[in-house]
């Protein structure tokens, strides 16, 4: 996934804000990126232009070779389904299905059949990610982490280009967050899968391969792995430079 000059304009005159201010990134294929910043910086902005579901004012996003920017409505929701899955704060589960049903979900509404390979595919991740007990389970029977698994197990299921997840360990406690965590990064250096992860937490973003930083919609800050100690040094860093 690729953003050139990418900006994202809210209003005019004195209430003109650039949420995003012209940001150029490229997002490699199986990395686990942490995107970070003060309150009101860009980051969700970030993530709904890259995911199409925000439009940029000007430049271009690139996900999965498609000019995403170039795409009408359709065709974008269509990319979106097949391309990204998504991870939430608050898990976004349909509370009338079961586990089962709730990671098959994106087939259902993608109208795609699962086959043979992708079945066997989402009984490891369900085996893996130690659902197997609780797949029948409607999400008011699972606890957060539970939840939180499904909805990644779901994310997984499609192998999707990249998953967006934002602030995924924000409802979860301690132990629960550190099992969110190590999921999303065995995923993406054992099966290559690509995310972007949202997160406020420097013990989240400690488990990211890469750390960007933005503030006031520009990017500021392309790291490799870092402590949460150094992240938080280094927002800080931002937070007293912004004031
Ligand atoms: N629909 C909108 N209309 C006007 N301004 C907006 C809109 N959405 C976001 N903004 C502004 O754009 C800037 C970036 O917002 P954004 O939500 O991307 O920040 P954020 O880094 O995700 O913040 P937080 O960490 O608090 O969730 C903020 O100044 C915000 O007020």
């Amino acid at each position: 996934m690729s953003l050139r000059r990418v900006s994202r304009i809210y209003g005019e005159g004195v209430g003109r804000v650039a949420a995003l201010d012209e940001v150029t990134v490229d997002i490699h294929r199986g990395g686990f990126t942490a995107i970070m910043g003060p309150s009101g910086s860009g980051k969700s902005t970030l993530m709904n232009v890259a995911a199409g579901l925000d439009d940029a004012t000007s430049g271009e996003v690139t996900l999965a070779g498609a000019p995403m920017t170039h795409l009408d409505d359709d065709a974008r929701t269509t990319l979106r389904r097949n391309e990204i899955g998504f991870v939430f704060q608050a898990f976004n589960l349909v509370p009338t299905l079961s586990a089962r049903e709730n990671i098959l979900l994106p087939f259902e509404l993608a109208g795609r059949r699962v086959d043979a390979e992708q079945q066997q595919w989402i009984d490891h991740l369900v085996h893996t990610l130690g659902l197997r007990e609780r797949i029948e389970h409607r999400p008011s029977e699972l606890s957060g982490g539970q939840q939180q698994r499904v909805a990644i197990a779901r994310a997984l299921a499609s192998r999707p280009a990249v998953i967006f997840a934002d602030e995924p360990t924000g409802n979860l406690d301690s132990r629960s967050s550190r099992e969110v965590l190590t999921l999303l990064r065995t995923a993406a250096r054992e099966y290559g899968q690509t995310i972007a992860m949202v997160s406020h937490d420097p013990v989240a973003a400690s488990y990211a391969d890469r750390i960007l930083v933005i503030a006031d919609g520009r990017l500021v800050g392309d790291h490799g792995s870092l402590t949460p100690q150094e992240i938080s040094d280094l927002l800080i860093g931002f937070e007293v430079g912004a004031a």
